[in-house]
């Protein structure tokens, strides 16, 4: 999400994003980790909310995350509420968290919302396997981002476990256009979340094309176009990478970062410039 040089929200610069995301042919805007809704004020929600609701094409589906904080989720959920939002999405804690304790809040937060909410799994186990499926079982889950790092994306007990339980069509893949092949292929989830598709929408939006029609040569060569800056989203930290790499391949002046996340030094961002480069070329 763009921010002006005071540090508000920049409306103008997000409806550059937006716009072309959705010109790439994104019809899904998920306002999540990267967008650093982590580190909002309340006051800030409530903004967010107003301006995504306002920019996004009706065309378009708008998810903003809630929480991660109990508290902050309630007092969320209240803002949320003024607006139509189809469902929302729960960020992730580790710390401060029990599975079971985690699944009261959720229930608690869709009674309050009146609607299911998308619940994002990014650290393995967390939630168990029979808490995941209860609250699906129940009504108050719409989709699950699947967002667990593993080495090999092939051997992952936890998410073979979940599509054992759970209609894999309602699990979404939710770590980029890496592990989306492999997620889809091997495990059946419904589609993937992206990053570098707020860059490269046309790049997201051909990779799932191909996987979709199992044009496995094509969804591989689409994968790996995307590695230079893939790779430096890994090694130097996802948002903040894609926050800099958004502004300088010239799509939105997207602003200051937010603390508590901090701006990549300059040798960094030459590194991300030359990736975007080596993408753009490989196109
Ligand atoms: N975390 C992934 C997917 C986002 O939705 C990424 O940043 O690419």
């Amino acid at each position: 999400m763009a921010r002006a040089a005071d540090g508000s929200l920049d409306r103008a610069e997000n409806a550059k994003l937006i716009q072309h995301i959705e010109q790439g042919g994104i019809s899904t805007l998920l306002y999540g980790g990267n967008a650093i809704f982590y580190h909002l004020t309340l006051a800030e929600y409530r903004a967010a909310l107003e301006m995504i609701s306002e920019l996004a094409a009706d065309s378009s589906l708008v998810i903003p995350a809630i929480g991660p904080a109990y508290g902050t989720m309630l007092d969320q959920a209240e803002i949320l509420n003024d607006f139509a939002f189809p469902t929302a999405m729960v960020l992730p804690q580790r710390d401060i968290v029990t599975s079971a304790g985690f699944c009261t809040g959720v229930r608690n937060l869709t009674q309050r919302l009146g609607k299911p909410v998308v619940l994002y799994l990014k650290f393995g186990g967390v939630v168990t396997v029979e808490d995941a499926a209860a609250l699906v079982n129940d009504g108050h889950i719409s989709a699950i981002k699947y967002a667990v790092v593993r080495e090999d994306y092939m051997r992952d007990d936890y998410l073979k476990a979940l599509t054992e339980k759970i209609d894999p069509s309602l699990i979404l893949s939710g770590l980029g256009d890496q592990p989306a092949i492999t997620h889809m292929r091997h495990f059946g989830l419904g589609g993937f979340t992206t990053g570098c598709g707020c860059v490269f929408p046309q790049l997201s939006t051909d990779l799932l094309k191909a996987i979709q029609a199992e044009n496995w040569d094509e969804a591989e060569a689409i994968r790996e176009r995307f590695l230079p800056l893939e790779n430096l989203r890994d090694n130097l930290g996802p948002i903040t990478i894609l926050h800099r790499a958004t502004e300088l391949a010239g799509i939105a002046q997207t602003g200051p970062i937010s603390p508590l996340l901090s701006e990549p030094a300059a040798a960094i961002r030459e590194q991300i410039a030359a990736a975007l480069t080596q993408i753009q070329q490989s196109v």
